[in-house]
């Protein structure tokens, strides 16, 4: 049910309202209150509502965007919409919650560790990258509930990570330490109107749902994609990370979930890379607003919609679809007003090359740079406007560091392609096949045709 404050109401004096699903319907006017249960009488039983702007919404000026994304939906997908995908969404945005908590129980434990003890829960894999209890946890987590939801037989799953590492000898401890993890978090499953296993997962269990996930995707068929724990460096440097799930069929992502648990609730604390955590702590009170952080952003598919909720506190209960607000890209389309983001690390993307294409169209502010895929949730938020990633050359970007977040920046009106402006290809299994250069997403076709003649312009001349 969506409410509206007294500015909004002032603005948009009434609402366009459908009855039935047969879009456009009959549509009849209703006047818009600013108090919640007018609004809710006037509303009640109506499927659809369409804001009568009185300017072209994608036009609309930064206030009345940030009101537009400020209204509730409790609603998202009302039982007369309910749309194909609607139970694998749900069950993914559970599954993503409860590895939201998984995270934040784990990341609390590693900042707050000396690094001695950090040294014992950060581990290498072969190609020396970190991954730690939280990254086999969240997938063997994220693997039983998605199993029994629709059954082992019928779930295919490509993730990160695999058992090599836990099934060592020399791992007994690390092991012990994710079936506990694991079992903490499944317990909580009732929260979220999910089934708790009937008893504790025991070791081989755990492992068998990690190892379950040994898809190598294709372009037929239906299979879920997750990154666990993706920007893992920032995870352990208690910084922005990301957990990503997506459903894909025939080759196309249909569902993107993106649980973002130290997204702040405003947008300026974003820009505090590194330490963001003992920033935030220093500068305010646990129990201030500001400090209030987390969310879970998902979309479907043609939708044309991208939702958000605040993540779980204590033992609420959450019933879906909870409290979702609906979120749009940035209305921004003059460069020197926009924002671009990057990755942090200069050796997954070049900042020299990206500072030369965000100058050569005219974009004046600084760089935001963020761990993971909390870039493309900032785009869908309409915190940024452009994310570019160039990767050195030889580099092949994995489907799971980037199907989800296309499908939200999409719903959420935004654009995604690689730098020759194809669409990126998840249906050539791991990877992404056939990527022209690099990624390049933007709130709107204005500046993603900006970008792209900027890196034909400037990329024979680059040392990429
Ligand atoms: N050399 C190189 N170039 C480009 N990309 C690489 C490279 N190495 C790894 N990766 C993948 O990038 C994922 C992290 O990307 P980010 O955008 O979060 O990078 S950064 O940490 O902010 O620098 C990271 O995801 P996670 O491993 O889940 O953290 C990797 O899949
Ligand atoms: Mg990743």
């Amino acid at each position: 049910m969506p409410t509206f404050s007294s500015g909004f109401a002032a603005k948009f004096p009434f609402a366009l309202v459908q009855r039935s699903n047969s879009f456009p319907g009959h549509l009849t006017k209703f006047p818009i209150f600013s108090d919640k249960k007018h609004n809710r009488q006037n509303l009640t039983n109506l499927s659809v509502c369409l804001l009568n702007s009185r300017s072209n919404q994608n036009n609309h000026s930064a206030s009345t965007m940030e009101e537009i994304n400020g209204l509730e939906f409790d609603t998202p997908f009302s039982s007369e919409t309910k749309d194909e995908f609607s139970k694998e969404l749900e069950v993914a945005v559970k599954a993503v919650h409860m590895a939201c908590m998984l995270c934040q129980r784990v990341q609390e434990r590693l900042v707050s560790e000396t690094h001695e003890a950090n040294d014992q829960q950060v581990h290498s894999k072969d190609d020396n990258s970190p991954v730690t209890v939280a990254d086999w946890s969240v997938q063997a987590t994220v693997s039983w509930v998605l199993s029994e939801a629709f059954g082992s037989e019928n779930v295919s799953i490509v993730a990160e990570e695999d058992v090599e590492v836990l099934s060592k000898a020399s791992s007994a401890d690390l092991l012990k330490n994710v079936v506990k993890k694991v079992n903490q978090c499944l317990a909580k499953a009732p929260l979220l109107g999910l089934e708790a296993p009937s008893r504790p997962l025991d070791m081989r269990e755990v492992l068998n749902a990690i190892s379950r996930c040994n898809s190598r995707g294709g372009k037929s068929g239906r299979f879920w994609v997750l990154d666990p724990v993706d920007g893992t460096l920032g995870f352990v440097r208690g910084d922005q990370y990301a957990i990503a799930l997506a459903l894909i069929e025939d080759g196309e992502p249909v569902i993107g979930v993106l649980g973002c648990p130290n997204y702040p609730m405003k947008k300026d604390w974003l820009s505090y890379q590194n330490g963001y955590r003992r920033l935030l702590s220093r500068l305010t009170s646990p129990t201030s607003e500001a400090y209030a952080k987390g969310s879970v952003i998902y979309a479907r598919k043609g939708s044309g919609k991208a939702w958000m909720q605040t993540l779980l506190h204590g033992d609420k209960k959450f019933v879906w679809p909870n409290s979702a607000r609906q979120i749009k890209v940035s209305s921004i389309g003059n460069p020197a007003m926009a924002t671009f983001c990057e990755p942090v690390e200069k050796a997954n993307s070049s900042h020299s090359f990206t500072a030369g294409l965000a100058h050569s169209v005219g974009m004046r502010n600084q760089p935001l740079r963020l761990y993971s895929m909390v870039k493309y949730a900032a785009i869908a938020r309409g915190d940024a406007e452009v994310f570019m990633k160039f990767a050195r050359t030889g580099y092949k970007e994995k489907i799971w560091d980037h199907a989800a977040g296309v499908v939200i920046i999409e719903g959420a009106g935004g654009v995604v392609t690689d730098a020759g402006g194809q669409p990126l290809d998840f249906s050539k299994g791991i990877y992404l096949e056939g990527l022209d250069r690099g990624i390049i997403a933007c709130a709107g076709a204005g500046l993603h045709e900006k970008i792209l003649s900027a890196v034909e312009d400037s990329w024979n001349s680059s040392s990429l």
